[in-house]
């Protein structure tokens, strides 16, 4: 069996951690066909796991399944809706058994100043980042881990610790998240299972091309370490956080971001307002690509 694995694997080995650190687990990864999702999907399979993949857009989901190899299979669905959560967590189940780990990773947000957002676009920003998060973190509990007494979530946030002046909707949605993180962990604690929050700053993904482009120009420059976090260093952290190790961290939120927060300074802020103080607003997605 071991040599078969050896033949048909599509991810190399880890390069930080112990061969089989994660053998025997099965993981399930919310936007786990893009960019950071994607990253930590490959980390957990190159470190034994079993990991299903899912989001709303097939093709992207197949697309990185069929470059992860026979580890990674993949459920379309929209976590915002209860019907599709819970037929995602029941599919995991059916394939493998057990889930072991939750990586809630689906997320995101618009930049816009917070007079320009409308109802329905701060209720679209909280329905995914805390109303998916929490049916996601509920039915994985209820339908899996309490069963086993055991299992780790991880809700990946974005650091809003100065608070995101150009994002102040998902600036609340992701405090929440934190807090809810701090709350889990209290209540499933004797149910044995460990949540934590990963709260990173800014890293090299697809997704930051839609950010508006004097933004992005200006980030790399702001980070102390003068780049931007890259997917690796983000996967490896949830990587350790699905190990032994992640139970001594429940409760905790781990920031991950460069010591450079999402956000600092004044709003507007001085190097993207123009003359009549307006800043750049982020383009919608084609409702095809939604
Ligand atoms: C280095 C660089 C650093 C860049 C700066 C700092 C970056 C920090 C680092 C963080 C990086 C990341 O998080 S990177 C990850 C980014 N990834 C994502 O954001 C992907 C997921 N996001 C989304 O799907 C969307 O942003 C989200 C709003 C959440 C859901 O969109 P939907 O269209 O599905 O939402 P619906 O429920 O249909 O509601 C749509 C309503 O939302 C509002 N709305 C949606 N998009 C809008 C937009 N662009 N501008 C105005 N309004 C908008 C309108 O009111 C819409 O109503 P109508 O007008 O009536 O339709
Ligand atoms: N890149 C960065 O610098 C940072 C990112 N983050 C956070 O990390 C996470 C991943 O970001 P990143 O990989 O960069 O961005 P992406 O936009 O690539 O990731 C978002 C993923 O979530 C999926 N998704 C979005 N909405 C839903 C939904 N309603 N139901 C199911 N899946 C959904 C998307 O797939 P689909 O559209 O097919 O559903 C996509 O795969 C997000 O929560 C993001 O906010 C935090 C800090 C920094």
């Amino acid at each position: 069996m071991r040599e078969r694995r050896a033949t048909i694997r599509a991810v190399s080995a880890s390069e930080i951690f112990a061969p089989g650190l994660l053998d025997g687990q099965a993981a399930l990864v919310t936007g786990g066909g893009t960019g950071l999702g994607r990253a930590a999907a490959r980390e957990l399979i190159a470190c034994g796991a079993q990991v299903v993949l899912a989001g709303r857009r097939e093709e992207v989901l197949a697309a990185t399944a069929a470059r992860l190899g026979e580890a990674a299979s993949i459920v379309t669905g929209d976590i915002r809706e209860q019907e599709d959560a819970e037929r995602i967590v029941a599919t995991v189940l059916e394939r493998h058994g057990r889930l072991d780990l939750l990586v809630n990773n689906a997320g995101g947000q618009y930049f816009t100043p917070a007079e320009a957002i409308a109802t329905k676009g701060w209720q679209a920003v909280m329905r995914l980042n805390v109303g998916g998060t929490t049916r996601m973190a509920e039915l994985a509990v209820e339908r899996a881990m309490r069963p086993a007494g055991r299992g780790t979530i991880v809700n990946v946030t974005l650091s809003p610790h100065h608070g995101l002046a150009g994002m102040t909707h998902s600036s609340a949605a992701r405090a929440a998240v934190e807090s809810l993180t701090r709350a889990w962990a209290q209540r499933w604690a004797a149910d044995g299972i460990a949540v934590v929050a990963v709260a990173a700053g800014h890293f090299q993904t697809d997704a930051l091309d839609k950010y508006p482009e004097p933004v992005r120009a200006s980030v790399a420059r702001t980070v102390p370490l003068q780049r931007l976090g890259q997917p690796p260093e983000h996967a490896w952290l949830i990587a350790l956080l699905a190990s032994e190790l992640g139970a001594a961290f429940s409760g905790s939120v781990v920031t991950l971001d460069g010591a450079r927060d999402n956000w600092f300074g004044p709003w507007p802020p001085p190097t993207l307002a123009d003359e009549a103080g307006e800043v750049p607003t982020e383009q919608r997605r084609p409702a095809a690509t939604r």
